[in-house]
């Protein structure tokens, strides 16, 4: 049968593999249920191990010893590369094969074809007629052009009503002309724009007849297919660095009074006539597709940015030794020391939750992509609500859980060869992309608070809502269960959900009543609406979470889960406990209780804690970290990393003549005197 934890090799480092030894589940197994079938599992080792023979797809050296334009190039050389190997490598059809070849050649970086396959083909294929997937989406899908999603503006992002790039019809040509009157109106940040795309779906507001339509999609073409330079009346560039994700071009575009065809607008859905006239699209939102396209899929993305993090703090911590709880015996690992334990503990089972939700979100995301395309909308409004929680509460705990696995590396997390600093900067864009959060979270409020109101008007309410029309007990019986069975704590949830959702609802109501406009007193009430859309998405994660493990059939893996969820439910309910200790619904015994069943589980986790993060098989390749290393050996490849530091390519670097020595010269003179 041979080790349950399928990363043990000869030649590793001995506290590693003690660790291994100790598993109680297969990690591969477990891999089928982060990755939602044994045959993805399967197939990013396959892929992983294929691309490892190939010579010219490994990194260069160290990505964080390149400068920006060897990022850049870098990532350019690869994929070309990667195109001559496409096919035999994954099925290009497979969107999860994609994502993980991806990670694997080229990592989170970037690299020029990042919005194209995120964002510009998503696009196409969700509002471009069939005649205009025939003249792009073809080409694009075949890379014979290159194209981004051009909507952000330098001043405004998420208000898209006021975006200023306008695209005016004129009836006598035929023609929209799309014109950046001001400097704010530039588009500026969409990924690539600035020198890898010849092509952009641009947003721009529609006006006819001097009517403004509001926003809209347009194809534009940008720079010449063969040349690359820039077409006419089009200025076009790059925004500079950023804080991380620096191998992408975020970019810049104006356009100056630029005139495409009619039929450049995308028109699947929505349509302008020849003689300039307007026909409405089902539903006024389906031009938001390719939003809710990357929302949908965020949670995946954002689970595997916490996994990668902890893989690295877990395996690290495991080889790291430092200090004693006994002063009789040698020096602890420091994933003994229970503060390290709760730092990293509750964010693997986030990791694991995320990945769980991300599933059903992805599931309900095709089905409403699929009800689209036949002109059924009646799904869009759960869907955005949904995905506009997730992706504010996902991003936003990701942050915290990556910047705890850092700082429990202790000193070696703050060097880039922990690449933890790297993926945190990556994965934070993710709270501002897509939808700033706080505006995401006012826009679930406002779905919850058209539930609310339901509710209070006698109706009752389903789906995803369908608690707040629930019995509900006045005290929680949380202390009251059989173990194992999750039903009282997610009915603490729910309580808590509910509460705060009706609060909202009821001050809300309240300043209206009292004559103040919709708007101010929806303002007034805003940290009160996010608060309820927050602790709403909570519950989703943790009812996401148990169906999961609900329905595993396998023992051992569905022990481990359980563990996992065991944690997760306590410590997040210990995160948001107030809400219910304000009302009585849970009282301080209970809160002992919930404390003292965090303390156990952080224990119950602890043999097998490098196990679970090696059940989500980052191999070293995609990790890009020495301190993550698979065979624990850290401190030798850390003198070895930092040899590629271009400091060290003298003994003496030339800013000591310059500067040190005449500064130390004049200090010794100044000391003789
Ligand atoms: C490797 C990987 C790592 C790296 C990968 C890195 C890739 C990064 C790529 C990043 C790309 C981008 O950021 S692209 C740019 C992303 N930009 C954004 O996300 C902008 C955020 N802003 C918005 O989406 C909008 O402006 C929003 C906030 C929703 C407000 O829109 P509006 O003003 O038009 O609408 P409102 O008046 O607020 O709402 C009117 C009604 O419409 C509903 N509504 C709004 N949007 C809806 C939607 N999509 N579907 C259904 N319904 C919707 C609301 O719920 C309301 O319903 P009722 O309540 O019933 O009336
Ligand atoms: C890494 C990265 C990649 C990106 N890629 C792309 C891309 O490919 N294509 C593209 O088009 N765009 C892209 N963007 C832009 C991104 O989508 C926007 O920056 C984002 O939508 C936020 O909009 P904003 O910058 O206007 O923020 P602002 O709206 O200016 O936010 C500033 C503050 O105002 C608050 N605020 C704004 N409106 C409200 C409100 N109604 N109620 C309460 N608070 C409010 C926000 O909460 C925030 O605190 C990218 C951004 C980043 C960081």
């Amino acid at each position: 049968m041979g080790n349950l934890n399928k990363e043990i090799r000869d030649g590793d480092h001995p506290d590693i593999t003690e660790e291994r030894l100790k598993s109680t589940f297969d990690t591969h197994k477990m891999a089928a249920q982060i990755y939602n079938s044994q045959r993805a599992a399967d197939r990013r080792n396959e892929i992983t191990s294929a691309v490892l023979k190939i010579p010219e797809l490994q990194d260069i050296k160290p990505l964080p010893f390149l400068s920006r334009e060897e990022k850049v190039e870098e990532a350019a050389r690869k994929i070309g590369i990667l195109s001559e190997h496409l096919y035999d490598l994954v099925n290009v059809n497979d969107g999860a094969e994609l994502y993980h070849l991806n990670n694997v050649v080229i990592g989170g970086e970037g690299n020029p074809l990042a919005l194209h396959g995120v964002m510009f083909i998503p696009v196409l294929q969700a509002q471009a007629t069939d005649e205009q997937k025939k003249k792009w989406l073809y080409r694009a899908m075949k890379r014979e052009i290159i194209g981004t999603y051009a909507q952000t503006e330098m001043g405004h992002g998420s208000n898209l009503r006021k975006l200023e790039t306008t695209a005016t019809y004129d009836k006598a040509t035929e023609e929209f002309v799309l014109n950046s009157p001001t400097t704010t109106s530039m588009k500026w940040w969409p990924g690539n724009l600035g020198k890898s795309t010849n092509y952009a779906v641009v947003v721009a507001t529609l006006i006819i007849n001097e009517k403004d339509y509001g926003p809209h999609s347009f194809m534009v073409q940008l720079r010449d297919e063969n040349t690359h330079k820039p077409l006419p009346n089009i200025e076009v560039g790059d925004i500079g660095p950023k804080m991380a994700y620096n191998a992408t071009d975020n970019g810049f575009l104006k356009l100056n009074h630029l005139r495409i065809p009619r039929t450049n607008m995308l028109m699947k859905h929505v349509k302008v006539e020849k003689d300039g006239t307007y026909i409405k699209p089902p539903h006024a939102k389906m031009s938001y597709s390719a939003m809710v396209h990357v929302r949908a899929h965020m949670n995946n993305t954002m689970a595997y940015f916490l996994a990668s993090s902890l893989t690295i703090a877990v395996r690290y911590s495991s080889i790291r030794r430092q200090g004693h709880i006994n002063p009789k015996e040698p020096e602890v690992k420091v994933l003994e020391y229970q503060t390290q334990q709760h730092r990293l503990f509750p964010h693997i089972a986030r990791a694991y939750a995320f990945s769980f939700a991300g599933a059903e979100t992805v599931r309900l995301y095709e089905k409403v992509k699929k009800d689209m395309e036949s002109g059924e909308t009646e799904l869009m409004a759960d869907l955005h609500a949904l995905t506009s929680g997730l992706k504010s509460v996902v991003t936003y705990l990701t942050m915290q859980g990556i910047e705890q696995a850092r700082q429990s590396c202790g000193g070696h997390g703050y060097s880039m060869a922990s690449y933890i600093s790297e993926i945190y900067g990556i994965a934070i864009g993710g709270c501002t992309y897509e939808g700033e959060n706080m505006v995401m979270l006012l826009q679930l409020a406002r779905y919850l608070m058209k539930a609310a109101k339901a509710v209070k008007e006698g109706k009752k309410v389903e789906g995803l809502v369908g608690y707040l029309s629930a019995p509900d007990n006045r005290h929680s019986l949380i202390d009251r269960t059989p173990e194992k069975s999750y039903d009282t704590y997610l009915k603490t949830f729910e309580h808590i959900a509910r509460q705060q959702i009706f609060r909202a609802f009821d001050k809300l109501e309240k300043m209206l009543t009292s004559g103040l406009p919709h708007s101010e007193a929806w303002n007034k009430c805003s940290v009160e609406l996010t608060r309820a859309s927050r602790l709403h998405t909570r519950l989703f994660i943790a009812q996401a979470f148990a169906r999961r493990v609900h329905d595993v059939v396998d023992f051992h893996i569905k022990e481990a889960l359980d563990d996992l969820l065991h944690l997760h439910l306590n410590y997040e309910l210990l995160d948001v406990a107030s809400y219910a200790l304000e009302d009585g619904h849970l009282c301080g015994e209970q809160m002992n209780f919930i404390r003292s069943e965090l303390y156990r589980s952080l224990g119950k986790i602890r043999p097998n804690a490098v196990s679970y993060v090696d059940a989500w098989e980052l191999s070293d390749m995609e990790l890009r970290s020495v301190l993550g290393r698979r065979d624990g050996h850290v401190y030798e490849n850390l003198y070895k990393w930092a040899q590629n530091s271009s400091l060290n390519r003298t003994d003496v670097l030339p800013v000591f003549e310059k500067y040190l020595k005449p500064l130390m010269m004049s200090a010794r003179k100044n000391s003789k005197l």
